[in-house]
């Protein structure tokens, strides 16, 4: 039966201007268009609530942040649906990097492909010891479309995110700290810790909710390359040379895939 929106993203009022949005979609938090779908519905409600300061996106589901696109989704792919769920994935993280609150990813977990792209779309990411982070798109012949190849370098420097993005290793929390791809790192709960950051900008005494809002506007001030790059690149993988083709397949079927 197909899911719902509400049944795989809950949120909740977890303090005043602190809202908590969490992912549940076993095994993995697969990016399924339910789930993004529910991302867009808690943005909906933070929007109509009016008084949301900083929403905290976390998972449910023990070791998994997000294990990135939907791949079993993608198996039955065609060319209308492909620009579709590119769109929904890409739109799910601009609306994030956009919104008028701060956005805390907590993760601990994998934050792999487009669920690192998700909390790379918040501003500030927590992590607790069990945080590991990749953007392993190219394993399976594609790119980081759905912001990574944009927010990756911004955050680590470029070096270090192509380091990151070509041989598709999963960043463990200590280094993602150290790099800047993590903003704190928690030995406890990483809910508690985020609770705890969030705290600290929400509070009825802090800074003005919209000089907030315009010093992280002024603070991500660089035009990305046009989404409609990511695409291009994407379908020529997906629908002209097949190498995505074949390392999505691969990967339903649980082998290596074979590249020519
Ligand atoms: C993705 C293709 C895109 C094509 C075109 C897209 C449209 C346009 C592009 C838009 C932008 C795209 C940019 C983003 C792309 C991506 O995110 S690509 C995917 C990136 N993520 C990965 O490559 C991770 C894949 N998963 C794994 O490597 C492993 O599963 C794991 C996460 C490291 C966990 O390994 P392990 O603990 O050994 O458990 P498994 O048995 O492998 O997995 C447990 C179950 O979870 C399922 N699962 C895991 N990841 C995904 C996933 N990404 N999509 C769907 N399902 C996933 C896995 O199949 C297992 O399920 P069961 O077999 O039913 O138990």
């Amino acid at each position: 039966m197909a899911e719902k929106p509400d049944e795989v993203v809950t949120w909740e009022n977890a303090a005043p201007g602190v809202v908590v949005v969490t992912m549940a979609r076993p095994p993995a938090n697969a990016l399924g268009v339910a789930l993004l779908d529910g991302l867009h519905s808690a943005m909906d409600a933070a929007e109509k609530a009016g008084d949301v300061k900083v929403m905290i996106v976390t998972s449910a589901l023990p070791g998994f942040f997000a294990a990135g696109a939907d791949i079993k989704h993608l198996d039955t792919i065609d060319a209308a649906s492909f620009t579709e769920y590119g769109d929904k994935m890409r739109s799910v993280n601009d609306r994030l990097a956009a919104a008028p609150w701060i956005s805390i990813a907590a993760v601990d977990g994998l934050a792999l492909g487009g669920g690192l792209e998700l909390a790379m779309a918040a501003t500030l990411r927590v992590s607790g010891r069990n945080g590991r982070f990749g953007l392993p798109e190219v394993k399976i012949g594609l790119i980081p479309g759905a912001g990574g190849t944009q927010r990756l370098p911004r955050l680590v420097g470029r070096g270090r995110a192509l380091d990151i993005m070509l041989t598709a290793r999963q960043v463990p929390a200590d280094e993602a700290f150290r790099i800047g791809l993590v903003d704190r790192l928690t030995d406890g709960d990483v809910l508690p810790a985020a609770l705890d950051f969030a705290g600290q900008m929400a509070g009825a005494s802090l800074p003005a909710q919209l000089a907030v809002v315009r010093t992280v506007d002024a603070a991500f001030d660089q035009p990305f390359v046009d989404g409609a790059e990511y695409e291009v690149a994407q379908e020529q993988s997906l629908f002209e040379d097949g190498e995505a083709a074949e390392g999505i397949t691969a990967f339903v079927e649980k082998r290596p895939p074979r590249f020519a």
